[in-house]
């Protein structure tokens, strides 16, 4: 996937996938965020214009997403929600029913997006054909992976070279920049998803990132995030303040120089904040 056009990036921007299927740019994580946090904090991303929502399984707060997004009455074309399969839950059987399960508590009809949370689970192949069917029946429009490396996409491309999945859901930021993995992907013509993007607010006082973001007039969350996209990424920045959630988002106004992508490019230490399953080996 090419980087992104600058000129023409704004709140709405989309990335065509390789099933055709059209992903917002930016996206709401919401990993931590349960109970009527989640129901608070999804109504003010989507208050904020934001039309993508990552959950998962393991996350906990599917069906107070789902009630929120009802209760605020957005058509349902106009979202575009991600949820994952947990690694307790591979294997065709196993996988189909721990789809219903998030379908139902979501409870929107359908899912734009499921991806397998992680490699670590031995049964990728029948889970990964489980989540063929489940597509091909129409309850969700776009399959895909997280924390896949390249080992493992070249494994599950062995078995199924005409079903790729449409993303790999990475933690990415200017100090991970994964360059083998993501180069990989694009060759392969598998979308990117930053998570993790803000590293966790671990480094957002690095006086590299705060200069810059001086520079820009903008907070080095911003900044981090303007990366991403620029870099091409889908991005999922999360956080529970009604502030910071529309600061996230308050990124379309400014562009970062060629240069300073470089800049931002050369923070990289494999620093990793989360977990890091691309490094496990591949078992099938
Ligand atoms: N597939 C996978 O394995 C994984 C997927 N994810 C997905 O990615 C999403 C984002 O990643 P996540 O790990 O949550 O981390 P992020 O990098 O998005 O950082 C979130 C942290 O940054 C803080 N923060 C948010 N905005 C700001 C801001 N403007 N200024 C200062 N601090 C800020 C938040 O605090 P506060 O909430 O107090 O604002 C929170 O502590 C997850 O929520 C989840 O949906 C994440 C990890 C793994
Ligand atoms: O999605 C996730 C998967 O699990 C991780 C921890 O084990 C979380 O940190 C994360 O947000």
């Amino acid at each position: 996937m090419a980087e992104n056009s600058l000129s023409t990036l704004n709140i709405n921007s989309t990335i065509k996938l390789n099933d055709s299927v059209e992903i917002p740019c930016i996206g709401f994580g919401t990993y931590l965020n349960t109970g009527d946090k989640a129901l608070h904090t999804v109504t003010w991303a989507i208050q904020a214009g934001y039309r993508l929502i990552d959950t998962a399984a393991l996350y906990k707060n599917e069906a107070e997403i789902g009630r929120a997004i009802k209760k605020f009455g957005i058509p349902r074309d106009q979202l575009f929600i991600i949820t994952k399969l947990w690694d307790s839950d591979h294997g065709r059987k196993a996988a189909t029913q721990a789809f219903m399960n998030s379908l139902h508590k979501l409870d929107l009809g359908y899912i734009d997006m499921y991806l397998i949370h992680s490699p670590n689970c031995g049964k990728i192949v029948d889970t990964w054909r489980a989540l063929i069917e489940l597509k091909a029946k129409g309850l969700v429009r776009s399959i895909g992976v997280s924390n896949f490396g390249v080992h493992h996409l070249k494994a599950l491309q062995s078995s199924f070279p005409n079903d790729l999945p449409s993303v790999n859901q990475l933690e990415i930021t200017p100090y991970l920049t994964r360059s083998d993995l993501v180069s990989y992907c694009r060759h392969q013509g598998i979308g990117i998803m930053a998570y993790s993007p803000l590293t966790q607010g671990h480094m957002l006082k690095d006086p590299p990132l705060t200069e810059l973001a001086l520079k820009y007039n903008k907070s080095t969350a911003q900044l981090l995030i303007r990366w991403s996209i620029q870099s091409g990424f889908i991005v999922i920045p999360k956080s529970s303040k009604q502030e910071r959630i529309k600061e996230n988002i308050n990124l379309f106004d400014f562009e970062i120089s060629a240069d300073d992508m470089l800049k931002l490019n050369a923070l990289d230490r494999h620093a990793v904040f989360d977990w890091d399953p691309t490094e496990e080996p591949w078992t099938s």
